[in-house]
């Protein structure tokens, strides 16, 4: 029987799905493992089933021998595993793309609309009884409506931003990426590949991260990078916080190098730094992007399905290399 250890509780529908599956070793506590913990678990189970916030480094992995196991990530990201290490110490890991795309997308374009229209900060004035009424120069924010949306990478969520913000919102769409992107992908949604991320930066109202972490991409957005953007532009992160430094983005919003910051992931999550606490031109989400109930199921059932072709021997669903 499949030993499968699941390091957080999933919807009921999914763990269902995982129970018909082998042996469940399932953690009830919502408390993050310790490094200890996940050697133990790794070592114990034929499958893992981890998310975004348990980090399978080198230091966990150390010497384990995972010859023939499976990391079955719940989640698309996977920086928080170090693919090389797992993969050099014989295991193979998959994680779960595609089923929350949409969900994600959505989240980015709730990052731009809420930021741009100054929503969290309308709300907390109105909560705390210091609205003043109606009047024609009230807190007024940056039209969403037909301005340019640079897009950092053109993978799935990339495509399904662009999606929205062309059909919905009229948004002229500017693509950087690092390599040629297939022209119809471009035309579905009037979109235009620009041939340095310099040249986006430049151009774009919204700059919307939606490339992976790890350490090729740490920082991409540095001091040097955000005052290449306009100072009316904001910056949307539903990618993952190490792609940003928290530190420059924090100082360029002091110095109204940008105009705000729409940030779904963080440097350390759960910690946010103090800086962006503060600020009324910042929205902050906790990590929500995949936060429906529809999505995390299928998110669930995607693991399973991988498991199912792992113990088939047959090729996994979505293998990450
Ligand atoms: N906020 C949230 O809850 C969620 C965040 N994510 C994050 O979004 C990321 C993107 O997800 P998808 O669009 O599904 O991935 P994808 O694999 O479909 O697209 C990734 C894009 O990044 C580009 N890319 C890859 N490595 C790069 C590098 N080193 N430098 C520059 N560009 C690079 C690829 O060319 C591609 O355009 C995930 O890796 C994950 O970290 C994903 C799901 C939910
Ligand atoms: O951040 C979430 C993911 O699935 O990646």
């Amino acid at each position: 029987m499949t030993r499968i250890f699941q390091t957080r509780r999933w919807p009921d529908t999914a763990e269902q799905a995982l129970d018909g599956l082998g042996d469940v070793e399932r953690r009830t506590d919502d408390r993050p493992l310790s490094a200890r913990e996940l050697r133990v678990g790794l070592a114990s189970a034929d499958v893992f089933c981890p998310t975004v916030s348990d980090t399978i480094d080198a230091l966990v992995l150390g010497d384990l021998d995972l010859s023939g196991k499976l990391i079955a990530n719940f989640g698309a990201g996977t920086s928080h595993i170090d693919v090389a290490a797992a993969r050099a110490a014989g295991a193979v890991i998959s994680n779960t793309p595609d089923v929350l795309t949409d969900c994600t997308a959505d989240v980015a374009m709730l990052l731009i609309l809420a930021v741009a229209r100054r929503a969290g900060e309308g709300e907390r004035q109105l909560r705390a009884g210091a609205w003043p009424g109606w009047h024609p120069i009230h807190m007024m924010g940056k039209q969403v409506s037909g301005s340019v949306l640079g897009l950092v990478g053109f993978g799935r969520i990339a495509q399904a931003i662009a999606q929205r913000g062309a059909k919905g919102f009229g948004m002229e769409i500017l693509v950087w990426n690092r390599s040629p992107v297939a022209s119809e992908l471009l035309a579905a949604c009037a979109a235009r590949q620009v041939g340095t991320l310099d040249e986006l930066l430049a151009r774009a109202d919204f700059v919307s991260l939606n490339i992976p972490g790890g350490q090729q991409t740490h920082h991409l957005i540095d001091a040097g990078r955000l005052q290449k953007m306009k100072p009316t532009a904001f910056l949307i992160n539903t990618a993952r916080g190490t792609v940003v430094d928290e530190a420059a983005l924090v100082q360029a919003l002091d110095q109204g190098v940008i105009a705000g910051a729409g940030l779904d992931v963080f440097e350390e999550e759960p910690r946010v730094h103090a800086g962006l606490l503060q600020r009324e031109n910042v929205v902050l989400l906790p990590h929500l992007g995949s936060a429906t109930m529809e999505t995390r199921v299928a998110m669930g059932l995607r693991v399973a399905e991988n498991i199912r072709h792992w113990q088939a021997g047959e090729p996994l669903r979505d293998p990450v290399a």
